[in-house]
């Protein structure tokens, strides 16, 4: 992958300019510039990532948060979390959150997608979408033997097999996973036979975004080798505003104003301008452009160009808990390597030599599980009513997300993922394990904002409304009782082998709701899988998105947005595949436009 100079960048002529090149950034530029038909430029606020071990190391996973590939994000103080503040991780290099992310490989329910398609974004459905889904990855099916030992079940026809990301399954498990299966068998959650073909519902090995030819993180910069010179890759150029001309009372996009090691510089698209900065950087771009509700703006001082009231809005985050526990000695974990520096060692000699042993592997147990498995249905019935009695959503978008969460089985709507280890053991002398728990559908929405003195550089203000108001309580509640179910997964036989003494929580906290309550306030954390501040508006236009089903913004030609910004409705799934799905649906939609 090729990055250029400022000098050469600003010399050349665009057909289209990508603000961003993360996940969908780099998956759109490489696919416009595919065919050397038109010359497309990317500019990136970071630098490059590849080659190093915090991003190439499977099991590194969380190393390089906090460093300077992580934006390093939080939120407004959370008046429902008792004015906590929630770190929000980012990446900020070439393949943006790719490059950072837990390299988890999933697909969400096909309802879900058919939802967007529902809220009239033709073309967003399941059966549209597949192809996309496939067109991003090469699945790499795991060998024989590993196949029947873990019981690994796929459904062959619905993966890719020739995309630039390449997916594997761990080739090593821990025994453990077996008894994670068997214990959610037993709970009467279903080992699912093909969990990305249109149901997340069940219990899975997991696939990962590791290649497993060299075993290191597949991410968004291998998309860019299907380009020629025709694509010029700009890093260090943190773009300040798009280029708005009037044209016909209109307006139109003609380029980018961007920063470079201090200097400003000015560069034109003759097609157009696409913003893929991300569901946090999108729509802040979108406001210092002069795009946006008038009351954001003029509380910073933007001059209104496009009145666009959804703009920053319609934020919807998993939110996440987790347990930890201790767990039987005999089985091994990441854990082992950071206490004992031989270990450590050794582990890595192996990496390095064989691209195996445990810096090669990533935790593959997961379960997606419907409400309706859990939770008493004189429960549910509440759950429902006072889903039904809430206020200030679009009835379309209401009426979706209550027949979500009726939903019996067509998607789990909560999520539970077990790995061995805890990073730093609080007592070096025993093991430790970790279930993370993740709401998959959140009532709760929030928005990013331009700060109201906005100055060049500056973070948005994040405010995703964790638990806030009516549609909070709903999400409150959900998570109490998804907390107990973790509870009871944790003493499902024979999972129940493994886990040996709950810590975090403690047990005894699940005697009082009030108290789990408290704990669940007091730690619940995100998924890192921010949605929606630029979404499509479906029939509601621009009174309920940003951009058209062809990912247009409304009110202004020549500028997409291409990112995870642009869901309307939060899914059920760790959602890079969506994304990169959704960038290839777009260059698709782009390239027919043109030739049109
Ligand atoms: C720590 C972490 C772990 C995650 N784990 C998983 C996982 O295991 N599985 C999964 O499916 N999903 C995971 N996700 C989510 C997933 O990776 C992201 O949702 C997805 O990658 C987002 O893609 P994007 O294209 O919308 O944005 P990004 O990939 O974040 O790209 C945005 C790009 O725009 C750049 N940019 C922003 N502002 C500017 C500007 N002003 N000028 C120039 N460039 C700019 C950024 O630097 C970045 O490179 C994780 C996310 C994080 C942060």
């Amino acid at each position: 992958m090729q990055t250029v100079s400022v000098d050469e960048f600003i010399r050349q002529s665009f057909d289209f300019i990508i603000i961003g090149g993360g996940t969908a950034g780099l998956a759109v530029a490489s696919r416009l510039a595919q065919d050397g038909k038109f010359t497309v430029g990317v500019l990136e606020a970071g630098g490059t990532a590849n080659g190093r071990d915090d991003v190439e190391i499977p099991a590194y996973f969380g190393r390089s948060l906090g460093t300077d590939v992580d934006w390093g994000f939080e939120t407004a103080p959370q008046a429902s979390l008792g004015g906590r503040k929630v770190k929000w991780p980012r990446g900020k290099a070439l393949g943006g959150s790719s490059a950072i992310n837990f390299m988890t490989w999933t697909r969400a329910s096909r309802k879900d997608y058919d939802a967007w398609e529902e809220l009239g974004n033709s073309g967003w459905g399941w059966n549209d979408l597949l192809p996309f889904f496939k067109k991003t990855e090469t699945f790499h099916p795991p060998n024989s033997s590993l196949q029947i030992e873990e019981d690994i079940r796929y459904d062959l026809d619905s993966f890719g097999t020739s995309g630039p990301i390449q997916i594997s399954y761990p080739a090593e498990f821990s025994p453990t996973h077996r008894l994670w299966v068997k214990g959610l068998n037993s709970l009467g959650v279903p080992t699912n036979p093909a969990h990305v073909a249109g149901s997340n519902v069940g219990v899975w090995s997991n696939v990962t975004s590791v290649d497993p030819r060299t075993m290191t993180r597949s991410f968004a910069t291998n998309y860019c080798s299907l380009a020629g010179s025709n694509l010029y890759i700009l890093t260090e150029a943190v773009v300040q505003e798009i280029v708005l001309d009037n044209s016909d009372g209109g307006f139109v996009a003609s380029g980018v104003r961007f920063t470079h090691k201090g200097q400003e510089y000015v560069s034109s698209a003759a097609h157009e301008v696409i913003l893929s900065a991300g569901t946090i950087k999108s729509p802040q771009i979108l406001e210092l452009s002069g795009i946006g509700s008038p009351e954001v703006l003029s509380r910073a001082g933007i001059a209104v160009k496009v009145d666009s009231p959804m703009v920053g809005e319609n934020l919807q985050e998993h939110k996440a808990l987790h347990y930890i526990f201790e767990v039987d000695p005999e089985f091994k974990s990441t854990d082992d390597l950071n206490l004992d520096a031989n270990l450590a060692a050794a582990a890595r000699e192996q990496y390095d030599r064989d691209r195996a042993g445990p810096l090669a592997s990533l935790p593959s147990s997961y379960t997606y599980v419907p409400l309706a498995n859990f939770i008493p249905q004189e429960t549910l019935e509440k759950l429902y009513s006072r889903a039904h009695a809430l206020t200030g959503f679009p009835p379309e978008k209401k009426a979706l997300m209550e027949r979500r969460l009726r939903s019996r089985d067509e998607f789990g709507q909560v999520e539970y993922l077990f790995k061995l280890g805890v990073g730093l053991p609080p007592d070096n002398s025993k093991k430790y394990g970790m279930m993370f728990q993740i709401l998959q559908h959140p009532f709760s929405v929030g928005s990013i904002h331009v700060q109201p003195q906005p100055a060049s550089g500056d973070d948005p203000v994040i405010d995703p409304g964790h638990y806030h108001g009516p549609p909070g309580e709903i999400d409150l509640e959900v998570m109490l009782e998804s907390t107990r179910f973790a509870h009871t997964i944790l003493h499902a036989p024979p999972f129940n082998d493994v886990v040996k003494q709950l810590l975090n929580p403690p047990a005894s906290l699940f005697e009082d709701d009030e108290n789990i309550k408290k704990w669940i306030i007091d730690g619940t954390v995100i998924a890192l899988h921010a949605v929606g501040t630029c979404a499509m508006g479906g029939h509601a236009g621009i009174r309920g998105g940003v951009v058209d089903e062809r990912l247009k913004v409304y009110g202004v030609k020549g500028l997409r947005v291409v990112d995870a910004s642009v869901m309307p409705l939060q899914i059920s799934a760790h959602i890079q595949s969506t994304v990169y799905a959704i960038a290839e649906k777009a260059a698709a939609m782009i390239l027919d436009d043109v030739a049109r």
